[in-house]
């Protein structure tokens, strides 16, 4: 059976302080309306690049503390901090997180030798499985199906949070390591993704739509591709209407819409406008509803 995951938003209040009840609310809302394999925790999603490190931590945190062992976890503990990383991925294991992932090290361009090394030293002396978290359109940085392989050659990193549309990788990738673990990052590219046989899919989007996504990966098993499509269509047009109308902002105002309190983006990202909230509230009637 394929996996699908939540990559689990962090609820803020307007002063950028985390709002513990509201992370609270959308780990029950995806365990226990959703019913999802797992929880991607301190992912883009997440806004983990926005936080400082005791609000990771805290983050890391509560989201087991909700959660317990009702589902999978994967903590994201990359950071342009190598030490940072290190001692997340200490702490997120002691917590019992039973995965932990990392995202390429970005900004600078760093040589593949370099993110080697921050992958390896992220793992050493913790017990804990990692799946690389390979997003070029937000990093810059594209590893190819011989540096995934480098990469595998540690045996703690076990798989690829893949967020990318180049699907003729995909396909190379997916054949040479058939036992890796793949998880689809692009909701909106989840049936091709299904075709070139990933494991599952982590995304943004599931938090409001995982019962739609998790029919259409049934039906894709089932053989049932047409069914698979028009479910994917159902889902285009509701992340199309989210990206319109400000993705990560609007997650949070239709969870709100909905009477889960997922609070408001941290700056720098955008708090939302009047125009959000009527777009949010229509994508609620229209979509969801
Ligand atoms: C950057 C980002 O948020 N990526 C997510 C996962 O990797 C996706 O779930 C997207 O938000 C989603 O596919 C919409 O483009
Ligand atoms: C999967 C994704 O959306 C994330 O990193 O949050």
């Amino acid at each position: 059976m394929k996996k699908l995951y939540s990559a689990l938003m962090t609820a803020f209040n307007d002063d950028g302080s985390i709002d513990e009840a509201g992370i609270r609310e959308m780990v029950r809302y995806n365990i226990d309306v959703n019913k999802v394999d797992g929880l991607y925790v301190g992912g883009s999603t997440g806004e983990n690049f926005n936080m400082n490190h005791d609000q990771k931590k805290r983050v890391f945190e509560i989201a087991i503390d909700e959660a317990k062992d009702q589902v999978d976890l994967i903590a994201q503990v990359g950071s342009l901090d190598l030490n940072e990383s290190k001692e997340l991925a200490k702490f997120v294991t002691d917590l019992g997180y039973p995965k932990i992932s990392a995202v390429t090290p970005f900004y600078y361009n760093y040589t593949f030798e370099e993110i080697k090394h921050y992958y390896n030293e992220i793992l050493k002396g913790v017990d804990n499985k990692l799946l690389i978290y390979s997003i070029p359109a937000l990093t810059g940085v594209s590893l190819s199906m011989e540096q995934f392989g480098e990469l595998f050659e540690n045996p703690k990193i076990i798989g690829i949070k893949y967020t990318n549309a180049d699907f003729y990788l995909l396909e190379r990738v997916r054949n040479t390591f058939p036992d890796k673990l793949i998880l689809s990052g692009f909701d909106e590219m989840l049936l091709p993704a299904l075709a070139l046989g990933v494991d599952g899919a982590i995304g943004s989007t599931y938090n409001l739509n995982a019962k739609r996504a998790k029919a259409e990966m049934i039906a894709f098993d089932e053989g049932n591709i047409e069914k698979a499509r028009q479910l994917q269509k159902e889902s285009n047009d509701l992340i199309t209407a989210l990206i319109k109308n400000d993705i990560y902002p609007s997650l949070k105002l239709v969870f709100n819409e909905m009477g889960v309190h997922a609070g408001v983006t941290k700056e720098p990202m955008a708090k939302p406008t009047p125009e959000m909230r009527a777009g949010a509230e229509k994508i609620y009637n229209d979509y969801l509803k």
